[in-house]
């Protein structure tokens, strides 16, 4: 591994911790293109390449993540249990415990620089959100347990930015990533889909949502990466990488939907309707896990994100380090759509 640092050159060596994830196996992708030499962290492996070293463990174990930390410059931090998971514990051991761990490793090792995947929804409680900016107060009542340890990871991590030790920290805020290998978008809209529960567009349709192409995150990623440094602008801060250009999000779904053959959603239901009907359904489901575990499409939080307005502002992205996206809306779409051979409807 020491050779393979130091032939990428210190500045550009690297651990991607969650490398094994959606959006870590492009962000890998892409920086073994840069030319970077890439470690990657993960409690699965789940690719095989012969460019990366791969480091198997638990993040929230600090001994684990040493080895795969020393002699880097940069680390991702893209590891999170998957949103559906509605584990409150799993979500505060790993994105809270667990991110600690990753500093003081990072400390530890000698990383200067530490970029985390954060996520828009720090600051979404359900209601509009419309341009949002970064300087939106964190959610006070998070609409589920994964966004609210979220926030404590995002501030655990930009409170850690220790210039005057030469350790920089960041936090890119992507919202609704899609692409190939997307594994809870596209699979889940299409399930949905596949047993009937497509009908139904919540609300009237008009809220504009931000859905950011995995390609143009990573970008946004790699970027803040070159551009943090003592006495930049992303120092301490946080940053929302989108595709900047927010679609109504049951349009952005009938496209996702017809590119694969199925029937959009036609018929409304009043989105305040759906909504109780989810918190409902998520109370009965709850009172009932001790017997039965039943995964629910329209919980909550998907509602209200089917519901609601929630764009946001990459403004500050742009000043403070040129952000702008490499892959447009359309074109991303498109190659989603060509992605998933799998999942599209069987002509009869
Ligand atoms: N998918 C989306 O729409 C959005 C995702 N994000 C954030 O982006 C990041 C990546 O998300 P995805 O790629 O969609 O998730 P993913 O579930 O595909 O990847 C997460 C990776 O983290 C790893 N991981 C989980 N717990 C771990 C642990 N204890 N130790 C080591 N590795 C562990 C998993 O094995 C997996 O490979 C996450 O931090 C998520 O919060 C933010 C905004 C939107
Ligand atoms: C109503 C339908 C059954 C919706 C089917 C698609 C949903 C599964 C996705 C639509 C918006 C997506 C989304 C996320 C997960 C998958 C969806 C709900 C996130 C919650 C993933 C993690 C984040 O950090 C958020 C910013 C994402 C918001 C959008």
């Amino acid at each position: 591994m020491a050779t393979r640092l130091r032939a990428a050159g210190a500045g550009r060596s690297c651990t991607v911790i969650g490398g094994s994830g959606f959006l870590g196996q492009h962000m890998v992708e892409q920086l073994l293109a840069k030319g970077y030499s890439v470690n990657v962290f993960d409690i699965h492996k789940r690719f095989e390449s012969d460019q990366v070293t791969f480091f198997l463990g638990d993040l929230c174990d600090k001994e684990a993540l040493l080895p795969a930390l020393r002699g880097v410059a940069v680390v991702f931090h893209c590891a999170s249990p998957a949103p559906a998971s509605d584990n409150r514990e799993l979500f505060y051991r790993v994105n809270f415990t667990g991110t600690k761990a990753v500093i003081e490793a990072c400390r530890e090792a000698g990383v200067q620089k530490l970029v985390l995947t954060s996520s828009a929804s720090v600051v979404f409680e359900g209601t509009d959100i419309k341009n949002g900016s970064e300087d939106l107060p964190y959610a006070q009542k998070p609409i589920d347990y994964y966004t609210e340890t979220k926030i404590l990871q995002e501030k655990e991590v930009l409170s850690a930015n220790d210039p005057d030790n030469n350790f920089f920290t960041t936090a890119i805020r992507p919202h609704g990533i899609f692409g190939p290998r997307d594994p809870q978008l596209v699979p889940i809209l299409v399930q949905a889909a596949r047993s009937g529960k497509m009908k139904f567009i919540i609300g009237d349709g008009k809220n504009l949502v931000d859905f950011t192409y995995v390609e143009n995150v990573v970008h946004g990623h790699i970027l803040a990466a070159e551009k943090l440094h003592k006495g930049s602008a992303l120092c301490g801060k946080a940053f929302h990488i989108t595709n900047d250009e927010p679609i109504p999000f049951w349009t952005f779904m009938s496209r996702i939907l017809t590119g694969l053959d199925y029937d959009p959603p036609k018929y409304h239901i009043p989105y305040w309707l759906a909504y109780y009907l989810a918190l409902l359904l998520s109370l009965l489901l709850a009172l009932l896990r001790p017997l039965v575990t039943i995964k629910a499409t329209f919980t909550p939080m998907r509602v209200a994100l089917a519901g609601t307005f929630h764009y946001y502002s990459c403004e500050r992205a742009k000043r403070a380090m040129g952000y702008s996206p490499v892959v447009s809306l359309d074109e991303a779409i498109a190659r989603t759509v060509q992605s998933y051979p799998g999942l599209r409807r069987a002509r009869a």
